[in-house]
This record gives structure tokens, sequence and C-alpha cells, in this order.
């Protein structure tokens, strides 16, 4: 388990505290990963507020007539501006606290702007609009959502400005100020809990969420890191030959342009039994990595298929080669090994580590068959052999005039 993982899972698990706070590491990741859709669904919220504000204007008429010019000025020519402008950044974008800081300025200037609007007001209706106050934290604790610091913030300024209108506004009923103040306090604590619940579920969510992405992360390396094993011979890590079989069945599959060839090299470690009769297994071992290096290093790993075929045999795919070119390739792999230098004792003729390959090529079109070609290479290869090993050979059937062989 990753220390990711850790951390998520002893997230989920602990108890105590507002549960809202998470590690460096995964509030990074979560606001990474939510903040698109936050700020899409508070300039959706957004805009309903704002619309719902300037509903509001009838309201100012039917209990504010005395101060329908200064509404007008307030909710249409400051507020609406100033939501606009939120909304424009958010859609800019903006970094997560400053998304938060907007939107909870913008809740404030309400409560700011609607205070005004009461305080100008001299119509004894007018005072009824205290109730109605509650509605600006609803929206900043419910509707936006705010996060939960910045909705305590913004419930503590509201109720500042309630505690104020409520002591600077002339009641037109005895206790009517307690009563709307007690109606506010109310609602600010309900909505702040409320806000907090949810900000909690959300968190846990995406908790859960991370968890299951990082296990099937976990599990798609996992399954890579199996898939490559069972594709490589352990000993020499370059393909094993079920693997090689099911790459060119592929390749052939796919193939577009039938005129193409494909040349294959069968490679034998000289006298090999001999070295490991010399030397032992375990030096034989080694030998076999060096030369399975050496190939490796030889061909081009981008288009060219290197596999171990069984014991000291290799075979090496090589795409778009005439036989000729197929050829010169081989004896560039096997000088590479012949380079290494490798001392075998069991090889007096060479007194190194040698190869010999068989190669041929044909082109993928008519009664293309790779199972021939193979066996063509591995004609050419005994016949490398016969010839005194360390040479390439390429088949006769890949270029029917004459054999060509390159020897060392
Ligand atoms: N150390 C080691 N030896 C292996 C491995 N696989 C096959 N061999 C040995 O490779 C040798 C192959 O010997 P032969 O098939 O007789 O061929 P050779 O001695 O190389 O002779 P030529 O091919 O005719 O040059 C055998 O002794 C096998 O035991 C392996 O994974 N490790």
């Amino acid at each position: 388990m990753n220390d990711l993982m850790v951390q998520v899972d002893r997230q989920i698990h602990r108890n105590g505290g507002l549960g809202i706070d998470f590690p460096d590491e995964i509030e990074a990741r979560f606001e990474r990963d939510i903040h698109a859709e936050r700020s899409h669904k508070l300039v959706c919220m957004g805009a309903v507020a704002i619309s719902i504000y300037l509903l509001f204007l009838i309201n100012d008429w039917r209990f504010r007539p005395d101060h329908m010019l200064e509404a007008i000025i307030i909710r249409v020519g400051v507020m609406t501006p100033i939501a606009l402008f939120c909304i424009y950044l958010l859609k800019r974008g903006v970094s997560p606290v400053l998304r938060e800081m907007l939107m909870t300025a913008l809740v404030c200037f309400a409560m700011i702007f609607t205070a005004l609007l009461i305080q100008l007001s001299v119509s004894p209706h007018s005072f009824l609009d205290l109730f109605a106050l509650g509605l600006i934290v609803l929206v900043g604790n419910v509707l936006f959502q705010l996060r939960f610091w910045y909705a305590l913030c913004s419930s503590a300024f509201h109720f500042c400005v309630m505690l104020y209108l409520v002591t600077a506004h002339p009641a037109p009923y005895e206790s009517a100020g307690f009563m709307a103040l007690m109606v506010f306090f109310s609602i600010t604590l309900f909505s702040i809990i409320s806000n907090l619940r949810s900000e909690k579920a959300e968190r846990l969510s995406y908790l859960l969420l991370l968890r299951e992405q990082l296990r099937v992360e976990e599990f798609t390396e996992k399954n890579e890191e199996f898939r490559r094993l069972a594709s490589i011979d352990p000993l020499t890590e370059v393909y094993n030959r079920r693997h090689f079989d099911s790459l060119v069945s592929s390749l052939i599959g796919k193939q577009v342009d039938r005129r193409l060839q494909y040349g294959v090299a069968m490679i034998d470690v000289d006298q090999f039994k001999a070295y490991n009769d010399h030397y032992g297994h375990v030096k034989g071992d080694v030998c076999l990595k060096r030369i399975a290096t050496a190939i490796f290093e030889s061909v081009h790993p981008d288009v060219d298929i290197v596999a171990r075929f069984g014991g000291e045999e290799f075979v090496v795919l090589l795409p778009s080669c005439s036989p000729q070119a197929a050829l010169a390739r081989a004896e560039e792999i096997r000088e590479h090994v012949s380079g290494l230098a490798l001392p075998h004792a069991g090889n007096p003729q060479q007194g190194i580590v040698t190869i010999s390959v068989g190669v041929s090529a044909a082109g993928s079109g008519e009664d293309y068959d790779f199972e021939n070609i193979l066996n063509q290479a591995d004609e050419a290869l005994y016949h490398a052999k016969a010839r005194g090993r360390d040479r390439c050979v390429l088949s006769p059937r890949s270029l029917p005039e004459t054999p060509v062989t390159a020897d060392a």
C-alpha cells in the first residue's frame, strides 16, 4: 500500500475533530479534482441567487415605496454588477481560496446593501424585512455551500449586522426586534450545522472514491507487472518464446502493406555444452545473459523483436527487412557478440564465445507462412553450424538464385 493510500484510509477511519480537514497532499488532490465542478455549481447558484435578489424589488415596491429609486440603484446598479463580476471571475478560473472568498464577499455585500435599504427606509413595514434577512444566510451556508470556516465567518458577520439593525431600527411592535433576532439566530445555527454536515459528507465520499481509484491504480500496476513478467525470460530478460509467438501473430495480422518483408535471425551459441562443461552452469547462465544483452544492443528495440527461443537459442524478428538487409543485420549481431571476447576454452577454434546465425526473409503477401520462414532460418542455422560455426547464413529459399553466406 502506498503512502497516499495509508493516509486516505486513516482519514476515513479517524474519529474526532470536525472531519473537514485533510492532510496537505489529500487536500491538494481534493481541490484539484473538485475545483472545476464546484466553480461551475457556484456560477449556477450565483445566477439563481442574484435573480432572487432582483425579484425582491417587488418586495421593495410593496414595503418600501419611499425608497424605490435607491432600491433599484442598489439591487440593479450595484449588487448585480458585483455578482456578475464574481461569476465572470469564477468562469475564468480562480484559485480555490479566491473562489470561496469571492462567494463569501458576495453574500456579505448582499447583507450590507440590504441592511442599508432597511436603514434608509422610514416605512413602518420595512422592519418586517429583518425576518427575511435569514435568506441571505441560507444563500451562503446552504445554496453556495461555502466551505465551513468561510460559512462560519460570514454567519458571524451577518449576525453582527442583524444585531445592529435590531438595535438601530425602531420596532413597530414590542419585542419584535428580539423575535427577529431569535429567528435569525436559529436560521444561522441550523444552516451552519447543515453546512458542516454536507461538507463532511462531500469529503467522506471523496475519500471513498479516492480509495477506490488508488486501489484500481495499484491493481492495474500490479497487473501490468505480472503481464511483463509473464512475457519475459527471467534469465536473459528478453521476451520468451510464448510472447514472441503472440507478438508475431498480432504484428503480421495487423500488416497493412503486404509488400513489406520480415527478416528472421535464428541465433545459436556455439559449443555451449562445452562451455557449461568447462565453466559450470552458473557461469553458463551469466554468459547467456551477456549474449542476450549484446543481441538486444545490436537491434533497433522499437521495431525489432528479440526473444529467447529456448536453451541457448535466440530469435530476432526484423520487420521491413529485405533478405540482404536481414543478413547484414545478423552479421552486426554476430560481430557484437564476438566483440564481447568472452573466453571459451571449449571452443578451441576461436577461443571466445561465438554464435551462428540462420537468416531468412519473406514478404507477408502471397502464401505467407511465418512457420515456414522460421523453418528456413533454422535450416540456414544448421548450414552455418555445418560450415564451421561463427557465421551467418541466409536461407537459399529467401534468395532462390544463390545461398548467401557472411563468414567470419
Ligand atoms: N547454463 C545454461 N545452459 C543451458 C541453458 N539452456 C540450455 N543450456 C545448455 O546448452 C547446451 C546446448 O548444447 P547443444 O545443443 O549440444 O549444442 P552446443 O554444445 O552449443 O553445440 P552447437 O550448437 O552444435 O555449437 C546444453 O548443454 C544445455 O544444457 C541455460 O539456461 N543455462
